[in-house]
């Protein structure tokens, strides 16, 4: 099958520095993939350069097998784009805008109507259509960014830190518009935080100094950062001796004197096996959690591997 997007040996350089370098992947059908990565790591410029904003130092991008370079016409109409900063016309009303969306993808005049009721609907703001773009809150602004970005029914959907700036309210609703709207299209999402990722995506890219440093899915991703460690909150803890007399525990540190790290080996039932020994001897649980791997370690552990 001929995937929907295809990069190859992508690379870009601003003035003197390299933003991105040799960026290589494909996505092959619906679903959302994550495009994980720091401050500055090169998620704008990799979008941008895939939805035709900027252009490559060197690399090709392919939609559905069109050259972006060589036909970008045909391109772009198989991609939807909210960029970081939607670029919103803000004193045209959500009809007005919608409508000039559709004509800047070249839609045919007799399916466009129709078309930009669907993507109202879809981005539920239908009952908004009459309204002044610049009268609408950040979450709603959002949704018409995605609206311009599906109203020609691309292929593929490129959204740039789509919840950035919005409140918690806000994040999750438009986390769920796009989890509607990648039913039936592949999604490619932005973002810095990894939880959000974890939370709407099927496949991960990880980007770190413009490179890719990790791309799989999301379930190998979890299981490649799974945590090795827990913390114990306990009002009578044993020696640290008897702490490593657990099975597979294979070190100990006291934080405070209630508060200990265990280091494991294997897999995570090891949680129960200390909950139920913490019990039995009484030491006084009151608190047990996997230790998180923090965003930062993780780009250092991907970024160079032989360092874990
Ligand atoms: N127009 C530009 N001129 C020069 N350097 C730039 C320009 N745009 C981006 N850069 C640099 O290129 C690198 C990648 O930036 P990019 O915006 O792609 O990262 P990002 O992952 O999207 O970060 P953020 O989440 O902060 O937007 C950074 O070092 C950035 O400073």
């Amino acid at each position: 099958m001929r995937p929907i997007l295809k990069i190859e040996g992508l690379s870009h350089r601003y003035a003197t520095a390299w933003a991105i370098r040799d960026i290589d992947f494909e996505i092959h059908d619906r679903g959302i993939t994550g495009l994980l990565g720091s401050n500055g790591a090169g998620k704008s410029t990799t979008m941008n350069i895939i939805c035709g904003s900027l252009n490559q130092t060197k690399g090709n991008v392919l939609i559905n097998g069109i050259d972006t370079r060589k036909d970008p016409i045909a391109a772009k109409r198989e991609i939807g784009f909210l960029p970081q900063n939607p670029p919103l016309y803000v004193d045209l009303t959500v009809d007005e805008y919608l409508s000039y969306c559709a004509d800047l993808r070249l839609m045919p005049k007799d399916i466009k109507s129709k078309a930009i009721k669907e993507a109202k609907e879809r981005c539920g703001i239908d009952h908004f259509s009459h309204r002044l773009i610049k009268n609408l809150s950040g979450g709603y602004k959002q949704r018409v960014g995605i609206a311009q970005a599906i109203v020609h029914k691309p292929k593929l959907v490129v959204l740039d830190e789509p919840t950035n700036g919005l409140d918690p309210n806000q994040i999750i609703e438009v986390r769920s518009l796009i989890k509607d709207i990648a039913l039936d299209r592949a999604v490619i999402f932005s973002s810095h935080i990894l939880s959000e990722v974890q939370l709407l995506c099927r496949d991960i890219k990880m980007i770190e100094n413009g490179q890719i440093v990790f791309s799989d899915t999301m379930d190998a991703f979890n299981n490649y950062i799974e945590p090795h460690s827990l913390l114990l909150q306990l009002e009578n803890p044993p020696a640290e001796s008897v702490l490593l007399e657990i099975p597979g525990v294979n070190k100990v540190e006291f934080l405070t004197s209630r508060q200990v790290r265990l280091y494991f080996s294997g897999d995570q039932l090891i949680i129960e096996q200390v909950a139920a020994i913490c019990i039995e001897k009484g030491w006084g649980l009151r608190g047990l959690n996997l230790d998180k791997t923090a965003l930062d370690e993780i780009f250092k552990l991907l970024s160079n591997p032989k360092s874990a």
